[in-house]
């Protein structure tokens, strides 16, 4: 873990080298990725099978879920569970049926009609984590605001156990969600059946989700073949916290992030040094003997930093460099410096909203973007699963009224072309007239 004291003279830039993850790392997986992508492209199901093998222990020779594989997933989890899902999945809906963009189109002048026509993307791919633990959260995440969307071809895919079976969880909440076609693959052999189709996957047009740096990277690799929503990889999250804060609740909450994988980033920002130093020795307190310490303390030592900041305004600034998957706001008023965040995921005010309750319940999207990518990408919503048309209407006298400027133009690039397809609408009018 890092501590890093910002003076009153520090650069927001320098704060890049401090949060940069290893550059060789990264290479070293996109080579990987790339061999993987490659394979799968060219060999189809023989090497999604032998991916599936060797990344995850699962000789299964099918890919598809059956019908028979739900039902048994349904009674494992119980009704109970069922029934919780579906809560938590309703709450999702209601949430994103606020960003339903409706299409529309309007006269702006006579004669002329100009729009906007929203469509769902036909067939959408849903990537559902499934190594280092099974998110029957993210199925509902991922599929609800494609639903709410209009989406009519769901795929859901996530990687097998070694029995080569999915996560009961991960298969009652895609049951519940409404998820057409299900599939036992992961990782960047997932990604690339979805992106070109295998024997048993037909391909997608836009692949949705998070994962770790090797779903993330393989989603950036296919982008162009198909649409992603994002970079959503290892989980981050960024405490700004004040003296109001209880040092025990920003230790648990650093570690509910830093628990997902040994990538996973935490933060803190806080002007007062003495709650800074309790919060560190809270978080040795509280993973020591966790059940998943390993990897908590694996992304602590590693990618854990500490800023003690002159105050508040610069620990926010700190963490608009930062543009953290999400941001608590553990301050006596949070309201106050809502205005001034920049980049965040996620946005969570004040002491009562620990970052878990979007994990799970609250209704926004908990798949985020990661490594800074929040600077200029949003949550996964329905906006990620609807496209826009533009709509152009003029009728007779509206084309004739402005055929000369287009005319113009189009010589002025040149294209004479263009200048025709107008103009042998325009002489037609001016013979018919004759
Ligand atoms: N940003 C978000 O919105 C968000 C949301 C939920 C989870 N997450 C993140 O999702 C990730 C889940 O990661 P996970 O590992 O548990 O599950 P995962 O399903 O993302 O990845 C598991 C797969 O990774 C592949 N893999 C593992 N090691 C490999 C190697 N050496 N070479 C090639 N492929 C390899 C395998 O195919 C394996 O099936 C975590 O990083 C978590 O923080 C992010
Ligand atoms: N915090 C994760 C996003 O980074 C989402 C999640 C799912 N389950 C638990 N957490
Ligand atoms: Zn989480």
């Amino acid at each position: 873990m890092e501590w890093i004291e910002i003076t009153a003279d520090w650069d927001a830039e320098s704060l890049r080298k401090v949060t940069a993850r290893s550059e060789t790392e990264q290479n070293d997986v996109e080579a990987t990725v790339a061999a993987i992508l490659a394979d799968v492209k060219a060999n189809g199901d023989a090497a999604v099978l032998a991916y599936n093998k060797k990344f995850d222990g699962c000789n299964c020779k099918d890919l598809r879920i059956s019908e028979a594989e739900i039902e048994a997933a349904l009674q494992e989890v119980g009704p109970e569970m069922v029934a919780i899902l579906k809560e938590a999945a309703d709450n999702i809906r209601v949430y994103h049926e606020e960003q339903i963009m409706k299409s529309w189109l309007k006269e702006f002048r006579p004669g002329v009609r100009l729009g906007t026509h929203i469509t769902p993307i036909r067939r959408v791919g849903l990537y559902v984590p499934g190594g280092r633990a099974a998110y029957p959260s993210t199925v509902l995440m991922d599929a609800v605001p494609a639903k709410v969307a209009g989406v009519p071809s769901l795929v859901m895919i996530s990687p097998p156990n070694k029995d080569g079976r999915i996560n009961p969880y991960i298969l009652a909440a895609a049951h519940v969600a409404g998820v057409d076609e299900m599939y036992r693959v992961g990782g960047a052999q997932g990604i690339a059946a979805l992106a070109y189709g295998t024997e048993t996957i037909r391909p997608v047009y836009k692949i949705v989700g998070p994962g770790n740096m090797y779903v993330a990277t393989a989603k950036k690799q296919v982008f162009g073949t198909v649409g992603i929503d994002m970079i959503a990889g290892p989980s981050e999250v960024g405490v700004i916290a004040d003296s109001s804060a209880n040092p025990t609740w920003v230790a648990a909450d650093l570690l509910a992030q830093a628990e997902h994988d040994p990538m996973a980033a935490v933060y803190l920002a806080t002007p007062d040094k003495a709650l800074a130093e309790q919060v560190v020795a809270e978080v040795e307190r509280q993973m020591t003997g966790a059940p998943r310490e390993e990897i908590m303390r694996s992304s602590v030592e590693r990618w854990m930093r500490v800023f003690v900041t002159p105050d508040i305004e610069t620990a926010v600034a700190v963490m608009n460099g930062i543009a953290p998957e999400h941001l608590e706001l553990a301050l006596d008023n949070p309201e106050i410096w809502l205005p001034k965040v920049e980049n965040a995921g996620a946005i969570f005010m004040g002491h009562y909203t620990p970052e878990p309750v979007g994990d799970y319940f609250a209704g926004p999207n908990h798949t985020l973007p990661t490594s800074g990518t929040a600077a200029f990408s949003s949550p996964l919503g329905v906006y990620d699963y609807s496209k826009r048309s533009s709509i152009l209407s003029y009728d007779k006298q509206a084309l004739t009224a402005i055929a000369h400027k287009v005319e113009a133009l189009a010589k002025a690039e040149g294209l004479y072309g263009h200048a025709a397809s107008v103009a042998v609408r325009h002489s037609e009018e001016v013979t018919n007239e004759n």
